[in-house]
Formats: structure tokens, C-alpha cells, sequence
């Protein structure tokens, strides 16, 4: 399956490192002989930027700020020491509030004592606490953590119905940076709801996460919830879990946070290296640019070959995705830059879309992840002197030689184990092949102008459906098409949203929207 040249190149290319546990191999991927030498200028200019941008320069010029992730796990590194204590103090006092919370010294509204955590937040302020939830779970957590990261009812119901009768004990936190996250505001309204509708009080059991002064801390402080915790304009919501973000979550749950942020400053230290081959960061982002020739030209598949870690896919989406997705360069030029992600797990994503990644298109490279140890303890044989890890292994190997045989490339990221310390690493590793990679396609990656659009989108369609409903009550009885009501409102060029709006209202029972039944749904007429 494999030849001596191979073995020559995997040698020749490969990154160890014993303190981080961490081995990276890109000898999968075809880059020329040259390439290292060619990008040395390049690579160079991106080190110096991230070692300005580690200093307190503005990194996020459209935005005008400063860009800190790193200083939260080092806070010495902060460009002044009002920022150090403030981390440190954020920190202190986690630790603190969830010290008391596990030994019963802060108490639920109805005198229990907290058992479960429900969070809410989405995109940054969720998808980093989900990640590490799924990675380190024993089953037997200090706390329980259940999400609502939606704006979705029966996502909603779900989650409650789950938490049934526990809600006397559930510790709820709500997490976002902005304060003003409408899904997020619409999950703590619902949680609101439900404590009143069992007749407890919801300040008794709330927490907040956000930048001083936002509307959700100013909520907090009013209504005299639990505790308030901070964020700070300097960390982004995607490289936000070494923040009180992941940490609150996290040592509640009882995780070892020092462990996290040990792999995270380690990796961190050893990722600032100007020595491209000893800088598995700086490897990365080499790679993207060959592989996708710098401009975004072909996807990442990501596959950790272990359940733990199958939720990495979905957090870097956002991290690379929201970062690197940007439609103009540093200069103002439209480049439409970006690297799409994708992925699941192994062995399990061999059984549904690999038998394209091997026939189908060459517009992919693939990112495995590899976990050493199988599990804690032995495992019993499946076979003759074999384990279900042992199938695992195989699996992963055996699909990287059928990779090669078709000439598609890929690059291998090994851990020891799935831990604290390891996920720390692994966050801290792409945080920083992102910022470097942005770099070398001169685009900013701390901000995400385009988000915005969807919400103002979002906002007009809400706007729209209160004058469509407005119509409907005036006109009570009567009944009307959606382009009658579109033409009406003098909405003509929105015919299709009022429609949208209209069958949305009449299948729920809400606003008592109803419908007449016609051949052509078309000329269905709603009425109230
Ligand atoms: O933490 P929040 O302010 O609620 O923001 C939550 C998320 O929503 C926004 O739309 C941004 O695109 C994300 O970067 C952010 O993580």
C-alpha cells in the first residue's frame, strides 16, 4: 500500500512535539519541493502581524479593535494590566461562584440545590461550551448541561420537557457578547416563561455572560440575578471558549479549566516559533494555501476518528467559515475568500459520503484527527488479538492508503488522548492557523460584516408580518390572497414573503390566521 518514497517524505515532514502530545503530519498532501522556500516571505510578514496583533495592535481594522484571545489564557501578555487583572479576576471569581453552587452555598429559588445547567446562547457564546461538553463528559458530571442555541419552539419544548421537574435545581446561563443575540433572547424569554408558569423566580437562577453595559448585563443587574460574568469587546464570539464563555460551563460541569488553558498557552508558546517546520499553526495554514491555492478553491473535510471529538467539525465551521469567508481583501479588492468545512467522525462518515471523496470530484482535502488512546483501561478482543480500537486504527489507516492510491490529499493531526489539556491544544492550534492563514491572503478574520444581513432581513420579514396581521384583523372575516394583501400594503415586490408569512401563520394557532383551500394554494385566501 505504500512505497519507500512515502515512508522518505512522511519522515522528512513530520512534526512532533512530546510536550504538546501532538504530532502533525502533512506528508499527504502534494506540495512541491519549493513550496516551504517560496512562502518563507509570506510566512514571515503573517508571524509578524500575529506577534503585533499579540501585543495590543488594532487587528480588527474595520471594527477598530483590538483582538485578545490569547492574552486569556496568558494574561501577562495583555497590553496593560488593568486587561491582566480583569482576566484574572473573571477567572477567580468562576471558580469562586461555581465553588459555592457544587458545595450548596448559593441555592435555588426554591431552597435546592443546583444540579443541572440549562445554557443559552448560539454560534460562539454556544458552539464552543457544546464542543468541550461532548469531549469531556463522563456521564457522572459535577452538573448537567443541557443547550437551547435556537430560536426554534419545538427545539425549545424539547429541551424542557427534558428538564421536566428538574427546574428547581437548573442554574441557567445566558451567554452573549453582543447582549442583544434575538435567538438568544428568545430562548431566555421562553425559560422565563416556564420558571413563572411553575411559580419560580427566574433571577434566583440566572447567570449572564456579556460585555459590561450590554442590554442583556443591564437585564442582569436589574433584576438582580445570581451572578454576572464578563466578556470584553477584545474576544471574539468565535475564539471566545478560553473566555468565561467556555469556562463558566465548564467548571461548573467540573472540567479541569487550568488543564484547558495549560494545552492552550502551551500550544500557543510553541505555535509563535518562526521556524515554520516547528510551527504546526503555521503548517496548517501552508497547507490550506497549497491546497486550495489560496483561494479558497477546494473544501475541508474534517474527521476526527473518535465520538468525542465529532462536534470539533461544527465548532471549527464557525471559526474558519465566519472568519476566513470575507468578500473583500485588507486592500478593499473583492476577492470572496474562504474555506468551507465540513465533517462529522470515523469510521462512521466511511459508510455515507467517503465513496465520493474517492471517486467523486478532487475539490476537497481532508483533516483527519487521530486519538492514540482508545479509551480508559483495556478493551476486550472482537477478533483473534484484536479490539474494536485496534478496527478504529484500521479504519483510519486504511482509508488514508485508499486517499493516496486515487491521489487525493490529506493531512493528519494526532493527539495522545481526548482530555482538557489536548482540547486546549487543538483550540489554541486553529485559532492561530486562522489568524495566519488570514494573513497570507491579506484578509481580516475578527470580523463578520455579512452576518448583519440576515438579521436586518430577519427584522424586515418580522416588521412585514405585523402589517400583514394588521390588515387581516382590520378586515376580520374577510378573506383575501396573498397578492391581494401584498398589493394592499403596497407591498408588491414582497409577495412571496407575505405568503411565506401568511401559510406560516395559518399552521399555527397563534395569531388564528386561516385559510380557504383552492386547487392552487396560490389563490388560497387567508382571513382572521
Ligand atoms: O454572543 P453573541 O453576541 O450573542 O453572538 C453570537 C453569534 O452571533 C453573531 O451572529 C456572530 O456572527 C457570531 O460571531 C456570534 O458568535
Amino acid at each position: 500500500m505504500e512505497t519507500h518514497g512515502q515512508w522518505e517524505r512522511y519522515k522528512k515532514y513530520l512534526y512532533y512535539n512530546p510536550e504538546l502530545g501532538l504530532m502533525v503530519d502533512i506528508s499527504g498532501m502534494g506540495f512541491p519541493e519549493n513550496f516551504f522556500r517560496d512562502m518563507q516571505a509570506r510566512m514571515d510578514q503573517a508571524l509578524k502581524c500575529m506577534a503585533d496583533l499579540e501585543k495590543g495592535a488594532i487587528a480588527n481594522p474595520d471594527e477598530g479593535r483590538t483582538v485578545g484571545h490569547y492574552w486569556l489564557r496568558a494574561p501577562h501578555l495583555a497590553p496593560s494590566p488593568e486587561i491582566a487583572t480583569e482576566i484574572e479576576r473573571a477567572i477567580r471569581d468562576i471558580e469562586d461562584f461555581a465553588r459555592k453552587i457544587h458545595r450548596g452555598e448559593i441555592l435555588s429559588s426554591t431552597g435546592d440545590k443546583f444540579d443541572k445547567i440549562l445554557l443559552i446562547g448560539i454560534g460562539g457564546s454556544a458552539l464552543g461550551p457544546q464542543f468541550v461538553t461532548d469531549a469531556l463528559t463522563t456521564g457522572h458530571d459535577l452538573m448537567n448541561i443541557y443547550f437551547l442555541d435556537n430560536t426554534d419552539p419545538a427545539g425549545f419544548d424539547r429541551v424542557f420537557s427534558a428538564l421536566g421537574d428538574h427546574l428547581c435545581r437548573t442554574l441557567v446561563l445566558v451567554i452573549s457578547k453582543s447582549g442583544g443575540t434575538v435567538e438568544t433572547r428568545n430562548g431566555m424569554l421562553e425559560t422565563r416563561y416556564l420558571f413563572a408558569g411553575r411559580g419560580l423566580d427566574f433571577a434566583r437562577h440566572a447567570v449572564s455572560v456579556s460585555q459590561a453595559g450590554s442590554l442583556l448585563d443591564r437585564t442582569a443587574e436589574e433584576e438582580g440575578w445570581l451572578a454576572r460574568f464578563p466578556l470584553w469587546e477584545w474576544v471574539g464570539g468565535r475564539t471566545s471558549e478560553t473566555s468565561p464563555v467556555g469556562l463558566l460551563p465548564a467548571v461548573l460541569q467540573g472540567f479541569a479549566i487550568h488543564e484547558l488553558l495549560r494545552g492552550a498557552v502551551l500550544c500557543d508558546r510553541i505555535t509563535r516559533n518562526r521556524e515554520v517546520k516547528d510551527n504546526p499553526a503555521a503548517l496548517l495554514a501552508l497547507m490550506w494555501f497549497y491546497a486550495t491555492g489560496g483561494e479558497g478553491g477546494k473544501t475541508m473535510v474534517v474527521l476526527p476518528y473518535k465520538d468525542r471529538l465529532q462536534l470539533f467539525a461544527r465548532y471549527l465551521q464557525q471559526l474558519i467559515m465566519e472568519s476566513l469567508g470575507k468578500e473583500k481583501d485588507l486592500a478593499g479588492n473583492i476577492v470572496y475568500q474562504g474555506l468551507a468545512v465540513f465533517g462529522n467522525k470515523g469510521s462512521t462518515d466511511q459508510h455515507s459520503y467517503l465513496q465520493q471523496l474517492l471517486e467523486g470530484p478532487d475539490n476537497f482535502f481532508i483533516t483527519f484527527l487521530e486519538v492514540l488512546k482508545d479509551r480508559n483501561g483495556s478493551s476486550p478482543q472482537v477478533e483473534e488479538g484484536v479490539t474494536s480500537g485496534d478496527y478504529l486504527n484500521a479504519f483510519l489507516q486504511g482509508t488514508k492508503g485508499a486517499l493516496r492510491q486515487k491521489g487525493r490529499e490529506y493531512l493528519t493531526i494526532t493527539v495522545e488522548k481526548v482530555d482538557a489539556f489536548s482540547l486546549g491544544v487543538l483550540i489554541a492550534l486553529f485559532e492561530r492557523a486562522v489568524g495566519l492563514y488570514a494573513s497570507l491572503i491579506n484578509i481580516n478574520p475578527y470580523h463578520q460584516p455579512a452576518v448583519e444581513a440576515g438579521k436586518k432581513g430577519a427584522r424586515f420579514i418580522v416588521d412585514l408580518q405585523r402589517q400583514v396581521l394588521a390588515f387581516l384583523r382590520q378586515n376580520r372575516g374577510k378573506a383575501y390572497t396573498a397578492e391581494e394583501i401584498a398589493f394592499a400594503l403596497e407591498k408588491g415586490d414582497e409577495t412571496e414573503g407575505v405568503f411565506k408569512i401568511l401559510e406560516h401563520a395559518r399552521a399555527n394557532p397563534d395569531h388564528g390566521v386561516r385559510r380557504t383551500e383552492e386547487k392552487n394554494i396560490l389563490y388560497s385566501k387567508y382571513y382572521i
